[in-house]
């Protein structure tokens, strides 16, 4: 038996039902004996596959019938063949069951195409220090445009607590909403856990912001899992491209470690995309003129008027238009 990159009960989470409903795919071959699996890691054409209902991480290839589609972690996907997982048994992925969510990134600067990298997350984790490497606002405004436009929560994780203060990031992300935990060395983390309980969430963050700290206070017997996944890959879970999906310990739910996110292209994000995650925002900015873009520079933007009489407070739109300015 293996159960390499996945710790505890591979039950929960990923065939939980969500918010979203759970469509399968249209065209429904002829695979009745595939065996339902989800995506945990991904590389060089090589997928490890979690067999839903079972503790059994089987190695997988596409079939050709998948042509180009591209399966990436937390893609939920029915498998035929060798599904015992035994050393150098090969399964193959038929079929991808259609996506509730995916997040998307920009590879490089040099590159305009935005790719998948992971799916059906329905969370959105951004782990910054608060000192060492100090936190960037830019950044993390950026990450949350991307959380909001593909249909993530977000959550704020503000690590090293012991070396400067979150007075000033609670007080620009709290009036949009966002979650914000603090952390430090030996603090207690039921607050995050509670967060993370029975969701799926993606990790993002910069190296050096303590992500891997976090993830073996959070999954204790972490470090024996990673070197099983190395042992597979021949590779470090921190020179790996792809992402990896990690079950949570009791009560469930997954976190999604992503150590090649650098970037995230926020070109095909439009004010209007973005507003739509904000409920109240969208109802105010339904009395805009034609083709406002809700910033300061709008003579008669709407959200002016709200704060003006006292439905919106200052505060929310300023962090509103903050973020607005990271893709603006
Ligand atoms: N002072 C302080 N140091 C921390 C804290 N969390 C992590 N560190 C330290 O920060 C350094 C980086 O932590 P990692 O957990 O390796 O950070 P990472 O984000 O995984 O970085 P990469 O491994 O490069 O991706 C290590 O020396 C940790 O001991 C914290 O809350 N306070
Ligand atoms: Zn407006």
């Amino acid at each position: 038996m293996s159960r390499q990159g996945i710790t505890s009960d591979p039950h929960a989470g990923f065939d939980r039902p969500g918010r979203r409903s759970r469509p399968r795919t249209k065209d429904r071959p002829t695979y009745d004996k595939a065996v339902p699996a989800i995506v945990v890691t991904v590389d060089r054409g090589r997928f490890r596959c979690l067999i839903e209902g079972q503790d059994q991480v089987v190695s997988t290839t596409k079939a050709r019938n998948l042509g180009r589609k591209a399966v990436i972690v937390g893609d939920r996907v029915r498998l035929v063949g060798d599904t015992s997982g035994d050393e150098g048994s090969l399964a193959r992925i038929v079929e991808v069951d259609e996506r509730e969510t995916v997040l998307r990134r920009t590879a490089d600067d040099d590159d305009p195409f935005e790719r998948p990298i992971v799916a059906n997350a329905d969370q959105l984790v951004i782990v910054t220090a608060l000192a060492d490497p100090p936190p960037r606002v830019g950044m993390i405004d950026r990450i949350l445009v991307a959380a909001y436009d593909a249909g993530l929560d977000p959550v704020l994780v503000l690590t090293k607590a012991d070396l400067g203060s979150p007075d000033e990031l609670i007080a620009a992300y709290r009036p949009l909403g966002v979650p914000v935990v603090t952390t430090e060395p030996g603090s207690e983390l039921s607050e995050l856990r509670r967060l993370l309980a029975g969701h799926r969430s993606v990790l993002v963050g910069h190296s050096g912001v303590g992500k891997s700290t976090l993830v073996n206070a959070l999954i204790p017997d972490i470090h024996r899992e990673v070197g099983e996944v190395n042992e597979v890959t021949g590779r470090g879970r921190h020179t790996s491209t792809s992402a990896i999906a990690l079950a949570l310990p009791d009560p469930g739910g997954w976190v999604i470690d992503t150590p090649g996110v650098r970037s995230f292209g926020l070109s095909h994000v439009t004010p209007d995309s973005f507003i739509a995650a904000f409920s109240d925002l969208a109802d105010i900015v339904e009395d805009c003129p034609r083709g406002c873009r809700h910033d300061s520079t709008e003579p008669e933007c709407a959200l002016d008027a709200a704060v003006a009489d006292g439905r919106l407070s200052a505060e929310r739109l300023e962090s509103f238009r903050r973020m607005e300015r990271a893709f603006g």
